[in-house]
């Protein structure tokens, strides 16, 4: 049987690929090791919490010593590594929490993997998701290939790139089996409604205002999350050991486009006149230091391995914005809390 940790398992992406491993892989021991910070919600695997191949640790990979109990007690020989800090706003108020999860959280994993697995690395892996942010921005014209130089610009992607540095260096140096992916916009069903979309929807139901940086011309390029953890499972089984993919979804949307669809989408499902959520856009102060455009080249990975995006954006959104609207205790369970006053005091700070 084959142990395989999964860091972040709890959070947004990182519970589509727990699902997903668990569901299709009976046979192998599968580990969510995850702290259940604001983010991370047991609530987003409750369909998959009694399968018998599944186990949640509940551990902050900044705590070295309680990663080790985990290790010591699943000694896992695959490592998928989801657990981050991933919104850029939090990180631009807060770099130092970036830093020590994403940074020191990296290389204590990585250092725990090491001393697990000894001289003996050969059918092991550890794999590192990253994003398309490590490579700055671009103007309106190129892609972010596998090859394209390191140029974070946030607190957050400054975060990233390094974590994979460290997962590279630990590779070069003690031989350790690594892989790194590189992802662009996610989005889907229990997404943490802080980002653009899950936190346009719930507005959008809600009638509150919907805040758009700048002058919306910023563009990105949207994954469904689904198919992203599919690329995960590919990448881990068949990815070669050293190697980067990018993984993106080939869809670019300014942002002020996508907020429109979504707003004429979301008028139609809830019976409003058309228009009525479009008088909700409200151009705020930008974000500091935003990234113009992100767009990702997913050749590598097509040709290699044979992955490619199957769920069109309008499917996607379409599932996405029905799962919301399904799912509204969940929405209020993690809108409760801190949330509200944590977004009325950025834009005050703007
Ligand atoms: C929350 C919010 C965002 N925006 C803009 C800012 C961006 O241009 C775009 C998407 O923002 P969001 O914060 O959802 O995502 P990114 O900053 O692109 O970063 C995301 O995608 C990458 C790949 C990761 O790696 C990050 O972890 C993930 O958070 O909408 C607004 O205009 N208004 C808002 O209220």
């Amino acid at each position: 049987m084959k142990s395989i940790l999964i860091t972040g398992g709890a959070g947004f992406i990182g519970s589509h690929v727990v699902r997903r491993f668990v569901k299709r892989y009976a046979d192998y021991h599968i580990v969510n090791l995850d702290a259940l910070t604001y983010a991370g919600n047991l609530e987003n695997l409750k369909d998959i919490e009694n399968r018998p191949n599944y186990h949640f640790e509940k551990a902050d990979i900044v705590d070295a010593a309680a990663v080790r109990k985990v290790f010591e007690k699943h000694r896992p020989d695959g490592i998928i590594h989801l657990a981050a800090e991933s919104h850029v706003d939090r990180s631009i108020t807060d770099p130092l929490a970036f830093v020590r999860t994403n940074v020191l959280g990296t290389v204590n994993l990585l250092d725990e993997a090491k001393a697990l697995w000894g001289d003996n690395m050969s059918e092991k892996r550890f794999y590192h998701i990253s994003t398309d942010e490590v490579y700055g921005s671009l103007g309106d014209t190129g892609l972010f290939t596998e090859t394209t130089a390191y140029d974070p610009n946030s607190p957050y992607s400054a975060s990233k790139a390094s974590s994979d540095h460290f997962v590279r260096a630990y590779g070069e140096t003690y031989e350790m089996p690594i892989v790194v992916t590189n992802c662009s916009n996610n989005y889907g069903p229990n997404h943490f409604p802080e980002k653009l979309i899950p936190l346009f929807i719930n507005n959008i139901v809600n009638m509150k205002p919907l805040p758009v940086y700048g002058d919306g011309n910023y563009t990105r390029d949207w994954l469904y999350v689904i198919d992203h953890a599919r690329a995960i499972d590919t990448v881990f089984h068949e990815g070669v050991i050293g190697e980067t993919y990018n993984i993106g979804g080939f869809n670019e949307w300014k942002n002020i486009d996508l907020v429109k669809l979504l707003c004429n989408l979301m008028d139609s499902k809830l019976g409003r006149p058309e228009g009525t959520s479009e008088g909700l856009i409200t151009y705020v102060k930008d974000r500091p230091g935003h990234d113009r455009r992100y767009a990702i080249d997913s050749t590598k990975i097509k040709n290699e391995l044979g992955w490619e995006p199957s769920v069109t954006f309008e499917q996607g959104l379409a599932e996405t914005i029905d799962w919301y609207m399904e799912n509204e205790d969940w929405l209020r369970n993690v809108t409760s809390g801190d949330y509200q006053s944590y977004y009325e005091e950025q834009y005050d700070k703007r």
